[in-house]
């Protein structure tokens, strides 16, 4: 009798850039562990066997690990709590806090502007930014009306060249925001990295609520 095919992987989509470096760990603690060349940023390699046969990685850019997994083309993804955000997409859930990359999302402008200005005196603001549905949201909240222009980076340059007189930009350190002479005027939320699962797949692929777990014990061997 013939063996019945085995079933599709699960795909669990990382991002590259600096999450990867910290979800490496927190891959292996979870008893996921990459082919090699999955940690070389110089592969050119995009999808990659684990020493599971029923688990692959993919790596992909931070903001297509949502879209991949809302689309159900992978089953699970690692995607920071701002990507999160700005997508909104009601076919992913997000049961697990990685408690990895840390930082905000925050209205920045120069330190000359921020000398003389006052937020709570905003009727109209123009924000240079990624984040252009956090960044409407989050000014309709305050009663501000926001116009907002999408970058895809070097947000930090747009007040110096007239682009727009502020931006709303992920800040860890801060030292982005002093290098082109910009201070933080107004945060707007908390991030960290977030385990996404397709709703779907957690109902019909019977690994992928075994996986999550593996995920949640790992950060919390992690915080022990
Ligand atoms: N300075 C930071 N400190 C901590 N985490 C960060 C920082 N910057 C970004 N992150 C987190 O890492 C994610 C990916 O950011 P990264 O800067 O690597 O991507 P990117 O360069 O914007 O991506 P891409 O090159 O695909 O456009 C962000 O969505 C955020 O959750
Ligand atoms: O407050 P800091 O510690 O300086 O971090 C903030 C910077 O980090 C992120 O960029 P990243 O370095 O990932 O580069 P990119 O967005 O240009 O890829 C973010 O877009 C800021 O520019």
């Amino acid at each position: 009798m013939s063996q019945p095919p085995a079933p599709e992987p699960i795909v669990i989509a990382v991002p590259k850039g600096r999450i990867l470096s910290e979800a490496l760990p927190l891959l292996a603690a979870a008893g996921i562990v990459p082919e090699p060349a999955f940690g070389d940023e110089n592969s050119r390699a995009l999808r990659f066997r684990t020493g599971d046969p029923g688990i692959e990685l993919i790596r992909v850019r931070a903001f297509d690990v949502a879209t991949f997994v809302a689309h159900g083309a992978a089953q699970l993804g690692i995607v920071g709590s701002d990507v999160l955000a700005e997508f909104d997409y009601p076919e992913l859930y997000a049961p697990v806090d990685l408690d990895i990359g840390h930082c905000r999302l925050s209205v920045a402008e120069p330190a000359e502007l921020a000398a003389r200005d006052d937020p709570r005196g905003w009727s109209h603001v123009r924000v240079a930014t990624k984040y252009p549905h956090v960044t409407a949201q989050h000014f309709a909240r305050r009663g501000v009306q926001a116009e907002c222009i999408k970058l895809n980076g070097a947000m930090e340059l747009a007040p110096t060249l007239g682009l727009a007189a502020r931006i709303v930009d992920l800040v860890s350190s801060g030292r982005t925001l002093k290098e082109n002479g910009l201070v933080e005027v107004e945060p707007i939320m908390a991030v960290s990295a977030r385990l996404v699962v397709n709703r779907a797949a957690m109902k019909t692929r019977a690994h992928v609520f075994p996986l999550v777990e593996a995920f949640r014990t790992a950060v919390g061997k992690k915080a022990a």
